[in-house]
């Protein structure tokens, strides 16, 4: 089996462009209805699948983001690598608006959201010890360092549950925790491509210093617009640039994401929920 390379792409990113033979493909999922419509295409003879998170029109909030239905529908889509696109507010000051950080490590600290496609009758656990896979990133800084932009690798990334942008003690504390930047929708979705086998990596677009910056205005919606959409042309390159970086047929992941189910399902095989088997058939259809 070929590589397929999908791209979810979060504020500011609601296409890209380039792609051959491109569709835009409705799907359903025992998860409901994706975001949107997913774009699907090549790019440069690899098979390509795109995402708006919030929907074109940017219609989801971070918390009704359908983050179960967007990830299965990237996996019966065959997408093997998953790189995700999302604004973030910087809480360092060497990270500066406009620049790229390459996540690797995440604080969750959402509350409001289904962060499992496992459940009663169909119990699973798996490691997001590294929530990111490192090959992937790696090519993604590499892919990043072709557009031109900053970019900084490695770092940890709050997810707040918003949509309300935080409090300055808030900023204060995530600071304090040594998180690196904010946004409010990196999880579930890390955790749920690990559980889908997927292997993940964010590109965190830098798009304001949240509000505990003393020289800087507390961030709102027009900061991070204006920014996004000035960063939007270079996200597009970056994804251009994948291709070449990741093209040929899937092996498995030498990071381990691609047999992260491996062990991780508990319930016994005569108590397992039919309902719920047939739920997870994509998901975890190669262990169960
Ligand atoms: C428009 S500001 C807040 C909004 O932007 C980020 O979205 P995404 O991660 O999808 O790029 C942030 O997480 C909030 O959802
Ligand atoms: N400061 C911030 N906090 C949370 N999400 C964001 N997305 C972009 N900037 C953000």
């Amino acid at each position: 089996m070929d590589r397929m390379i999908g791209v979810i792409g979060g504020s500011g990113l609601y296409e890209i462009d380039g792609l051959e033979d491109a569709t835009w493909v409705s799907l359903e999922t025992p998860w409901g209805a994706p975001s949107d419509q997913v774009l699907t295409g090549s790019l440069s003879g690899v098979k390509m699948a795109f995402l708006p998170r919030h929907g074109r029109g940017h219609v989801h909030t971070p918390t009704t983001v359908p983050y179960r239905a967007n990830i299965d529908a990237m996996k019966q889509l065959g997408v093997s690598d998953l790189v995700a696109v999302s604004a973030v507010g910087s809480l360092k000051e060497a990270y500066a608006p406009g620049d790229f950080l390459i996540v690797d490590q995440y604080i969750d600290r959402t509350f409001a959201r289904e962060k499992s496609f496992f459940g009663p009758g169909l119990v699973g656990h798996v490691s997001v010890a590294h929530p990111i896979c490192a090959r992937l990133a790696g090519h993604c800084t590499s892919a990043a360092q072709t557009t031109g932009v900053r970019v900084h690798q490695g770092g940890t990334y709050i997810a707040m549950e918003g949509p309300q942008f935080s409090t300055k003690a808030e900023s204060e504390l995530y600071r304090s925790w040594g998180a690196d930047v904010i946004g409010m929708t990196g999880m579930p979705e890390a955790k749920l491509a690990r559980e889908a086998e997927i292997c993940y990596a964010c590109i965190a677009m830098i798009t304001d210093y949240d509000c505990w910056h003393p020289d800087h205005d507390a961030v709102d919606v027009a900061q991070v617009v204006a920014v996004a959409q000035k960063n939007a042309a270079k996200a597009r390159d970056l994804v251009a640039a994948l291709p070449a970086l990741l093209a040929g047929p899937v092996s498995d992941c030498p990071e381990g994401c691609s047999h992260a189910l491996d062990s991780a399902v508990m319930t016994a095989p005569a108590k397992r929920d039919p309902e719920m088997m047939t739920k997870l058939k994509t998901v975890a259809g190669r262990v169960l």
